[in-house]
């Protein structure tokens, strides 16, 4: 076997912003990198800002007809939907004919797509490929630099769970997500938590193109295993609401018997499962329409063999 995977440079690499349109820091930042492309430049590849919500970021909205994060799917691309086209449809074709097409060589190499989360997740890098040693590399460098400040991974590599995203374009797609944030409104410290993690992703690209050799590493994920919803009524309202104890507790241990939702009357379900969890996206405000209170995960554990070029 192989003691270490050789890859080819990176030449070409996005920043997405404005994928939701309603999540400031990643459209303030990219806005801000359109004008002011030095701060992101690096000698040896291109890297290019791009907003790819254009109309909904005009509104601050998180999308005009679908959401932009669930469409990069091949039927959605192909582009043989009969009548009229939804708005993100329209745009997902677009931004898929410009970086993409998606699964071809011709792809860009990292798209690295900015989001926000009213959850307390802190920084969190979003991984969809469990061995893809390339992205997990970044992500040990990434939390490495990020360290005293933590900065969790999500996998969402998982056959019921996984979604289309807009990143998935790329060869090697990494979500950015940082919270909490409400909608439509920019923190100072969670942007600048952003602006740092994008900075160490193009610093260990320009490193891997430079001919720095990674070290084989581990990486502790939280895997997702399962969305939760809300208890609902019949009418589909909501039946319950996150529990206190379990508000903001993004990433702490959810034991057999804890508390995770209250009714307006004050009853308390808890959590019934077999083993602990780790919840996740807890109380994200855009995951109300999609039946989603928090997702479960689990820890594990990835390897990656050592990587240069
Ligand atoms: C709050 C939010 O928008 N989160 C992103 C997560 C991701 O990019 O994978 C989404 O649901 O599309
Ligand atoms: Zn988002």
């Amino acid at each position: 076997m192989a003691t270490s995977s050789s890859h080819s440079a990176v030449r070409r690499v996005a920043i997405f912003g404005g994928t939701h349109g309603n999540e400031l820091s990643g459209v303030l930042l990219v806005k801000h990198w359109l004008k002011h492309g030095e701060e992101i430049a690096r000698r040896s590849m291109e890297v290019r800002p791009f907003i790819t919500n254009p109309k909904a970021v005009e509104k601050c909205v998180r999308y005009i007809d679908t959401d932009l994060n669930r469409v990069f799917d091949n039927q959605s691309l192909s582009g043989d939907q009969k009548g009229k086209v939804p708005y993100e449809i329209e745009q997902a074709r677009k931004i898929n004919s410009l970086f993409g097409p998606k699964g071809s060589k011709n792809g860009y190499d990292v798209i690295l797509d900015l989001h926000n989360t009213t959850a307390h997740m802190g920084a969190t890098l979003i991984l969809e490929n469990s061995r893809d040693d390339f992205t997990i590399q970044m992500c040990k460098y990434i939390q490495t630099s990020m360290a005293p400040e933590s900065c969790a991974v999500l996998l969402i590599e998982h056959p019921g769970v996984k979604y289309a995203t807009t990143r998935s374009i790329a060869k090697h797609p990494i979500g950015i997500e940082v919270g909490p944030q409400p909608q439509g409104v920019v923190r100072a410290d969670i942007l600048r938590t952003m602006k740092n993690v994008v900075n160490y992703a193009l610093d260990f690209m320009q490193y891997f193109n430079e001919g720095t050799e990674f070290p084989p590493c581990s990486l502790e994920v939280y895997r997702v295993l399962e969305k939760i919803d809300y208890p609902r009524n019949e009418s589909g309202d909501l039946g319950a609401i996150i529990h206190p104890s379990l508000q903001d507790q993004d990433w702490k241990p959810l034991n057999p018997g804890d508390p995770m939702f209250i009714t307006m009357d004050g009853e308390v379900t808890c959590y019934e499962g077999e083993n602990t969890v780790y919840p996740t996206f807890v109380n994200e405000a855009a995951y109300y329409e999609k039946n989603q209170a928090f997702a479960k995960t689990e820890k594990v554990t990835l390897m990656a063999q050592a990587l240069r070029l």
